[in-house]
Order: C-alpha cells, then sequence, then structure tokens
C-alpha cells in the first residue's frame, strides 16, 4: 500500500467518514428528479454501504470490495454518462459539505472516473 493511499482514506475521515458522505450524497441524489427514479424500490441502506465499501477499496489497499460486480449491477438501467456526472456532482457537493480537502475531493473523482464505462454500460452513445 502506497503512502498516498493511506492518506486519501484518512482524509476522508476513514470508513465512518466516507459512508456520511455516501449518505450525504443519497439525500442530494434522492431528491434529483434527473437522478431519483433510477432508485425506485432500491433496497438504499444496502446501496449506501456497498457503495462506501466500495469508495473505501479505491481509496485503500486494506479494504476489499465485497459486492456486485459493477458492470453487472448497472447494466440495463439506461444510465448515461450526463446521469453518472450529475451523480457525481452530488457526490463533490456531499465531500465538500463533509470539509474533506478540495485535493483529496479531486483524488477521489479523478478514481470514481476510471469506473463510468462500468457504470454507463453500452448507453454511452446516447450520454
Ligand atoms: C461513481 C459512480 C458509481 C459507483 C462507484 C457505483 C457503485 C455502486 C455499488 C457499489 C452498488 C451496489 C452493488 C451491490 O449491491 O453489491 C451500486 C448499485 C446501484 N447503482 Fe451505482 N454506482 C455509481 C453510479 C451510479 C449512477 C450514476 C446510478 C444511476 C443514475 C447508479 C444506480 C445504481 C442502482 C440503481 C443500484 C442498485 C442496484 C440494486 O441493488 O438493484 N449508480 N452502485
Amino acid at each position: 500500500m502506497s503512502q498516498s493511499e493511506l492518506d486519501l482514506l484518512d482524509q476522508l475521515g476513514g470508513t465512518d467518514g466516507i459512508r456520511r458522505v455516501v449518505d450525504e450524497m443519497y439525500v442530494r441524489v434522492l431528491a434529483d428528479p434527473e437522478l431519483t427514479h433510477f432508485f425506485e424500490g432500491v433496497p438504499i441502506e444496502k446501496l449506501a454501504r456497498m457503495q462506501a465499501e466500495f469508495i473505501a477499496s479505491i481509496t485503500s489497499g486494506e479494504i476489499e470490495y465485497t459486492g456486485a460486480d459493477l458492470t453487472r449491477v448497472h447494466a440495463g438501467r439506461g444510465i448515461t454518462r450526463a446521469h453518472f456526472s450529475t451523480f457525481c456532482g452530488h457526490l463533490t457537493d456531499a465531500l465538500e459539505a463533509k470539509n474533506v480537502p478540495s485535493h483529496a475531493i479531486h483524488q477521489v473523482l479523478g478514481k470514481l472516473a476510471m469506473y463510468s464505462d462500468k457504470v454507463t454500460g453500452s448507453s454511452n452513445v446516447d450520454g
């Protein structure tokens, strides 16, 4: 594990801090008319737990993501790059609201951007 990975997880407030950020993000995502319909009938408690675990896993060498494959879980939902971008905007707002330093926010967003193809799948052409 590199020192910078350790630092990034720490700057997010560790696993508890990431969970608080993700909960804050879903308040915003579920209130957004562009996104809320994607989450109808979805158990948000489990989703938030798995998403926090995923973010912890990509910001620390020590945490293992144990959830479903990202391509499979998002496939066929019609999620475009525009949706992905709006979603990441809510994450940014949540990170700022929890006082995560801006350089750490940029690092997290850079890492998440690498997963946009998995989340948007073949609907990229429409996004
Ligand atoms: C950085 C971007 C994203 C990441 C890292 C991410 C990650 C995840 C993770 C880890 C899960 C849980 C998998 C499990 O239960 O094992 C999940 C589920 C889900 N995601 Fe995403 N996601 C992202 C963006 C989005 C976007 C943009 C949407 C919709 C606009 C979305 C919609 C969903 C839905 C609806 C589920 C629930 C699936 C179900 O439980 O039936 N995700 N995502």
